[in-house]
């Protein structure tokens, strides 16, 4: 490996800043890794919700993809927001000829409830995309969709852990628990082990991004080489430290605080 680990986002923007790309370069630039990234589409959008999208022309998104890959070391790619399927087609072409580890955000739609993929991107990203992830991370109503039951406890999420692994093919999925009540607590199945991750659960709104936050910390840490159990307890350290200093900006959902965990770490 490359003395300077190099991570990959394929997603959508923020220019709040909160969420996507730019959420995702912040995630990579606070753990220490180079970071890079290809967008699929502009998105008009703040703390409050969406207001408009331009996806970029497929061909711009295969280019850029090429820019990047043909002359920079890659050593791990997250995606994030792909809008349709003609998109996910090309992603999945060039991530099917990829050996390095791949996390998948099967991003849906935003906190605010607005949708940011087609209909037709849905099924594709389910029954072509996810089968070559090294780890997926859905949130409840994404993992909701993928399985097709309804999660209503800890015991629901274990389920659709296992399901999504033995069924649709992902090598490892990492269920979030974010939106049930109690403990934040998040199971990983890897196809011979159940994980726990468990954290305090703060009272807060300003939960933009942290979907976006913590697949990013789990692709920054699977690109220095840690294997996947340690990258998602890092990365769960990160976004809980992330939310519990979560920032209040903006009318809406604020931001997640990428410089929380270096506050931490500084207090020590
Ligand atoms: N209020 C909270 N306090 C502590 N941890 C939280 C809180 N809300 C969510 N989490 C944790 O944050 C991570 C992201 O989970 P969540 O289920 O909210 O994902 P998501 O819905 O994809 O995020 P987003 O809000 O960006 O769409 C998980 O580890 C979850 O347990
Ligand atoms: C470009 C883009 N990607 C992902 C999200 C989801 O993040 P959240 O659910 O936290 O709003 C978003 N809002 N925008």
């Amino acid at each position: 490996m490359d003395s300077i680990p190099c991570a990959l986002t394929i997603a959508g923007t923020d220019p709040s800043g909160g969420a996507g790309i730019q959420a995702d370069l912040k995630t990579f630039q606070e753990l220490t890794v180079y970071g890079m990234s290809v967008i699929t589409s502009v998105v008009a959008q703040n703390t409050t919700g969406v207001q408009n999208v331009h996806h970029l022309p497929v061909t711009m998104i295969n280019e850029q993809l090429n820019s990047v890959i043909s002359d920079m070391p890659v050593h791990s790619i997250k995606t994030g927001m792909i809008a349709n399927k003609d998109m996910m087609q090309v992603i999945a072409e060039h991530l099917s000829k990829s050996v390095v580890n791949y996390v998948m955000d099967p991003v849906m739609v935003a906190t605010s409830g607005d949708p940011l993929i087609s209909e037709d991107a849905r099924s594709f990203l389910k029954q072509q995309l996810l089968p070559l992830a090294t780890v997926v991370t859905p949130n409840i109503p994404e993992a909701q969709y993928i399985t097709g039951q309804s999660i209503d406890n800890t015991s629901d999420l274990q389920e659709a852990a296992f399901e999504i692994v033995k069924s649709f093919g992902a090598r490892a999925a990492l269920v979030k628990g974010g939106h049930l009540q109690g403990k934040a607590v998040d199971y990983l199945y890897d196809g011979n082990k159940l994980y726990t991750f468990e954290a305090e659960r703060f009272q807060t709104k300003n939960t933009h991004g942290t979907g976006c936050t913590y697949s990013a910390a789990i692709t920054a840490h699977l690109s220095k080489g840690l294997p996947l159990y340690e990258a998602v307890k890092q990365a769960k350290q990160y976004v809980t430290a992330a939310i519990q200093y979560s920032f209040s900006l903006g009318a809406g959902n604020g931001p997640t605080n990428h410089w929380a965990v270096r506050k931490e770490r500084v207090e020590q």
